[in-house]
């Protein structure tokens, strides 16, 4: 079997001070595209290199692109990000330790026992992946995290009912810009839970924001607890290693600074030439030679871990938000994008593998492996015998491998992430490897990584359904005869569906009142008592 072995072995990088391997055996990467496309890839590891080095890569909102200095902070092109990233480390530490000590207490005086952090997109998803990722699961109840990252009530509702006193809960809000809808509604409605209970709010409430936004002054005229910077110069989706994801991993007792030197260790071996020989490299022409530098196929993402089970909603955003462009950086249209989605293995294959296997090939795979079945224990569950001479880290093993094999059988692809453990350096090491890959693969389809200028059309329609509502509770009849949703969109110059949109969730709420909803053009609206 030498030529299976020479295979994985042409095809295998490993890094021993990481102890990670990316196993390519199943990529169906060949030598020629690759050699043919060398140069590509070298002017693609060019541009990172001169990013890293401070280049405004983020053209049209003139920006550097600083998330690699925030684990190597000397790289910075000017030395005072070098002193503020250290900074921030200082103030972390000891913010921390005086909250994990109880030095740093609530009004009366007990300590925090854990925190509710809110915040979206960017300032929730990097917080929770580190948080699911390496909470030991076996450290009694320890401080808690909680994420409030919508504006549904519901959910507010819930997570307060679950935190019943906030007396000894920190409030996290992190927003970059300061001004984001969904976390300023979650910060008002926890400022008024604390009212409700008779708290008082600034005295827990820390702000991780760049400086001198709405959020900053807020928090600085009411003297917050504590504030914590970002810059402008990192991005929402890449910024799980500044003060967004290292705060609450260090409230949390987790190794940050472990996260930080895996980080760092991986964009070492992310700057290795040839690019044959980078593990970014590589995976970027990965996902270029499967979709064709188009995203015709789709990244699933299957870690056979369930510590890692939010990875794939983490990769989404840092891939999609970065990839999903209409134009390219000459302003093409190009519609680019990569799809990413999964959960874990093996629980995926009993829901969605059927059509990976048997179904439509418009996919590769990810699998990312956990060699050592549980954190240094020699008994527990993985000791059981399920089996003669078989764990249950056998059978998952066994399971990764398998679908693995019934994949390439039917000639789907697949690359693996072979970890040792999921310890804070593998996790901070994987982040920058896809965090590169992301930045290669969009030099090679030419568009700007670092921008989301399509998120910002949904936000706007809000605000002219939220004009609307307004403009319609002012025209509403106070009764008894009430008006169509016809009738008022005619004396607004509106959209009748715009107007029936509006009320019959103001009407479901209890907020108008209505003789029924069955009929749209039939409803008739009064003011509500
Ligand atoms: O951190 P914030 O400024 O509140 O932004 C939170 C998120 O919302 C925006 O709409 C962006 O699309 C995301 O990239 C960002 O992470």
């Amino acid at each position: 079997m030498a030529d299976t072995l020479d295979h994985y072995l042409t095809w295998r990088l490993y890094r021993a001070e990481l102890d990670i391997e990316l196993d390519f055996a199943d990529a169906q990467l060949d030598e020629p595209s690759l050699t043919a496309n060398a140069s590509r890839l070298e002017a693609a590891l060019d541009a990172l290199h001169r990013i890293e080095g401070g280049a405004v890569a983020n053209i049209d909102e003139g920006r550097m692109v600083g998330h690699y200095w925030l684990r190597d902070p000397e790289r910075a092109p000017d030395p005072q990000i070098a002193v503020a990233i250290h900074a921030s480390w200082r103030s972390i530490e000891a913010f921390a330790a005086g909250v994990r000590s109880g030095q740093i207490a609530g009004d009366d005086g007990r300590p925090f026992t854990g925190a509710i952090l809110v915040g979206i997109g960017g300032s929730a998803l990097g917080p929770q992946l580190l948080e699911a990722a390496l909470t030991p699961r076996d450290s009694g109840p320890g401080f808690r995290l909680r994420v409030l990252d919508n504006t549904d009530p519901a959910g507010i509702a819930d997570l307060l009912a679950e935190t019943g006193t906030l007396a000894q809960t920190l409030i996290l809000v992190v927003s970059k810009s300061g001004s984001t809808t969904e976390t300023r509604n979650g910060m008002l409605e926890l400022r008024a839970a604390c009212a409700r209970q008779a708290i008082e709010f600034p005295k827990r409430a820390v702000a991780i924001t760049m400086e001198g936004s709405q959020l900053d002054e807020l928090a600085t005229r009411e003297g917050w607890l504590a504030r914590f910077p970002m810059w402008d110069w990192v991005g929402g989706r890449t910024s799980v290693l500044s003060p967004v994801g290292l705060l609450p991993a260090a409230l949390l007792g987790h190794d940050w600074r472990g996260l930080l030197r895996g980080a760092a260790a991986m964009d070492q071996w992310g700057r290795v030439r040839p690019a044959r020989r980078n593990p970014a490299a590589l995976l970027a022409w990965l996902w270029y030679q499967q979709g064709q530098g188009h995203g015709l196929r789709d990244m699933v993402i299957l870690p056979y871990k369930d510590r890692l089970s939010l990875l794939s909603r983490y990769l989404q955003q840092l891939v999609m938000e970065s990839l999903g462009k209409r134009l390219d950086r000459q302003g093409r249209e190009v519609w680019q994008g990569l799809a990413v989605y999964g959960n874990k293995g093996s629980t995926d294959q009993h829901a969605y593998v059927q059509q990976l296997r048997d179904g439509l090939h418009n996919f590769f795979a990810v699998f990312v492996r956990v060699l050592r079945d549980l954190d240094g224990q020699v008994t527990g569950p993985g000791q059981v015998e399920v089996e003669p001479r078989v764990s249950s880290g056998d059978c998952l093993d066994g399971f990764y491998q398998g679908t693995r094999a019934a994949l390439a059988e039917r000639g789907r692809a697949s690359a693996t992430l072979v970890l040792r453990d999921v310890d804070a350096a593998a996790v901070g090491a994987m982040i920058a490897l896809f965090e590169r890959a992301v930045g290669i693969y969009a030099e090679l389809i030419d568009v700007n990584a670092y921008h989301q200028p399509g998120v910002e059309a949904g936000k706007q329609a809000a605000k002219g359904v939220l004009q609307l509502q307004g403009a319609v509770l002012s025209a509403l009849p106070g009764g008894p005869g009430g008006k169509t949703c016809r009738e008022l969109a005619e004396a607004l110059g509106a959209d009748p569906v715009a107007v029936w949109q509006v009320l019959r969730h103001l009407a479901i709420n209890g907020r108008v009142s209505v003789d029924s909803l069955v009929d749209p053009a039939a409803a008739q609206f009064t003011r509500a008592p």
